[in-house]
């Protein structure tokens, strides 16, 4: 899920343009008519709610117009798979993915004993010349807004049993799935390493003690390195000493709270979930060692298959397990390479979203 620069993967919604690379999801004409969710036609949800994350991140909530309830195809969905939905930005007819959040309550029940439907909701950061993204947040509260999918960008293995999950800024949203989907199963771990520019991005959140740690990098920062701005960071030859994190902090952010939230329901089912984070302007850095300790602490005595996974930026995932490529209109895994390709992975595979 390289959030950024997949110009390839541009979807032309209407007329006859539609470009080559993101052709093969999207085999029937549109229409806005069907009242529920469904990946082929384009269905009215009204914009209920914007609550600002950050100076550039909000969460949209979305309510079916109809009040039709979440087809069965998304119940499954959420069980086993890490996925999207595309918002269309009508006037210039193209459509964006963006991974819906787990619920952050149980939905409540209608008089006849029924949930109520399901609202799906979205962090969405606002790209600087970005289309759509500056669409979404520039339209007011109750608005329509027209989506499609569920679209599955990978299903979880069956057998999953420990998750270590390489998050960079709104690639927490794929993160927050895979954890709710996880929290349904057993005995599972799962460790998440979230990096964000600005604390902005995750106020109050605080990593278990000891664990993130700043680097005071003489050269670019990470993230100018990410973007090709710079050349390769020697992290490991910076000079590394212990964060001071203020415990004083004016409360949590939205996202940091529902993280927490998801950690106490993993620890009411005997699962370990835990969030490490990181953010480049106090100089914190997720760091090959984080990942060394985490690969080599397991679930003792489980099988079970074991995953990384990489979502973010394009130069994020670059970094950490190199490019996807794109073949046949498909964006594929393409070769493990960055520094998970240098390293012994101990059994692990590796996922990039
Ligand atoms: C499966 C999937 C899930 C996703 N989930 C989320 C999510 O949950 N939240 C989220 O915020 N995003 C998510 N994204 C990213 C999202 O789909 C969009 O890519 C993002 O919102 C930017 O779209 P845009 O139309 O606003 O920007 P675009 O118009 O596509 O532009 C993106 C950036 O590229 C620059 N740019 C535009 N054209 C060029 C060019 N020709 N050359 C160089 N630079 C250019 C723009 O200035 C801008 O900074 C997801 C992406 C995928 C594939």
């Amino acid at each position: 899920m390289s959030f950024l620069f997949r110009r390839p993967g541009t979807l032309i919604v209407l007329g006859t343009s539609a470009l080559g690379g993101a052709a093969y999801r999207f085999v029937k004409p549109t229409s806005s008519s069907d009242a529920s969710l469904n990946p082929q036609t384009f269905t009215p949800y009204t914009l209920v709610e914007k609550q600002p994350v950050s100076s550039t991140s909000t969460i949209f909530t979305l309510r079916n117009c109809n009040g039709t309830a979440e087809p069965e195809s998304v119940r499954e969905v959420w069980k086993r798979s890490v996925w999207s939905i595309q918002i269309k930005q009508p006037q210039l007819q193209i459509a964006r993915a963006y991974t819906p959040l787990p619920p952050s309550s149980p939905s409540p029940k209608r008089a006849d004993g029924e949930p109520e439907p399901e609202n799906i909701r979205l962090l969405i950061r606002q790209e600087k010349g970005g289309e759509v993204s500056t669409y979404l947040h520039r339209l007011p509260e109750q608005s329509t807004i027209e989506i499609r999918g569920p679209n599955v960008e990978s299903e979880l293995p069956h057998d999953i049993k420990e998750v270590v999950f390489l998050a960079g800024g709104t690639g927490i949203a794929p993160a927050m799935q895979v954890a709710q989907a996880l929290s349904r199963r057993t005995g599972s771990r799962m460790d998440i390493l979230w990096a964000n520019r600005r604390r902005e991005e995750c106020v109050g959140g605080v990593s278990e003690a000891g664990e993130t740690q700043q680097i005071e990098q003489t050269r670019l920062g990470w993230w100018k390195s990410l973007f090709g701005m710079g050349n390769q960071v020697t992290q490991e030859a910076s000079v590394v000493r212990t964060a001071v994190t203020d415990p004083t902090t004016q409360g949590r952010g939205i996202i940091v709270q529902e993280l927490d939230a998801l950690k106490e329901r993993c620890n009411v089912q005997n699962q370990v979930l835990s969030v490490q984070y990181y953010v480049d302007e106090e100089n914190t850095f997720i760091r090959p060692t984080d990942l060394v300790k985490r690969l080599g602490s397991g679930v003792q005595g489980k099988k079970g298959s074991k995953v990384i996974l990489v979502s973010g930026p394009e130069g994020f995932i670059e970094h950490w397990a190199g490019k996807k490529v794109w073949a046949g209109g498909r964006e594929g895994q393409g070769p493990l390479g960055g520094v998970l390709g240098q390293m012994d992975l101990k059994g692990w595979s590796v996922l990039k979203l």
